[in-house]
């Protein structure tokens, strides 16, 4: 019997991913991966690395990825609400420069998995959060790369957070997505 509900995006390969919750008198329950089950959905690259962060409101942590070692993520928020955000940045895909958003919380407990070759990120929504995550490669500083937030090509919707938006230094300097050149994004 499954225990998880595979919903697709706009984005193939895109997936949110709804665990069933056993509740009982004393809490709940659930499984937040199961290999067998995610291999079905298609999500059959092995996880390799966990990580996990805390954010306060308005923090905005992207957009992302690595150009080599390029990481599929599978992320949940276990405290807060945060605005999560995929961004296709395969110049052979049909969707190419699309992106799609979903909100996670501890609420609703959905999952979301970015593919290797999407650029992620995330926007605070609650007073904070914290967000743990699953990746299919090893972080590697060398190849980190990234499109800024407010793109006007990929032109991502973000929701009001209800405060000015805290970036990292380096979220504020990325090269726009028209000016990059994706080439090493073409084999996914
Ligand atoms: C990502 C990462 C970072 N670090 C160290 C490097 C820095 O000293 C510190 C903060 O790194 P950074 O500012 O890159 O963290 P985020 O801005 O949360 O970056 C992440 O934000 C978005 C949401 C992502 O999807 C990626 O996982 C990742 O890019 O943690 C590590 O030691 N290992 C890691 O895997």
């Amino acid at each position: 019997m499954g225990k998880f509900t595979f919903v697709e995006t706009g984005l193939p390969g895109v997936l949110v991913i709804e665990p069933t919750v056993f509740g009982d008198a004393r809490g709940y329950f659930m499984e937040t991966f199961q290999k067998e089950e995610f291999a079905a959905a298609g999500i059959t690259d092995e996880f390799v690395q966990d990580n996990q962060s805390k954010s306060s409101r308005g923090v905005l942590r992207g957009l992302h990825f690595q150009k080599e070692h390029t990481q599929g993520k599978l992320v949940r928020v276990t405290k807060g609400e945060v605005f999560d955000v995929a961004v296709d940045c395969r110049p052979n895909s049909a969707t190419f420069g699309k992106w799609v958003g979903v909100t996670l919380s501890d609420e609703n407990k959905k999952q979301f998995y970015v593919p290797k070759g999407f650029a992620h990120g995330f926007l605070v929504l609650s007073d904070e959060a914290e967000f743990c995550y699953k990746c299919t490669d090893y972080y590697d500083p060398t190849a980190e790369g990234g499109i800024p937030y407010n793109d006007p090509t990929v032109n991502v919707e973000w929701p009001d957070c209800g405060c000015e938006y805290l970036l990292s230094e380096k979220d504020k300097k990325h090269e726009p997505f028209a000016a990059q050149n994706f080439e090493y994004f073409n084999k996914w």
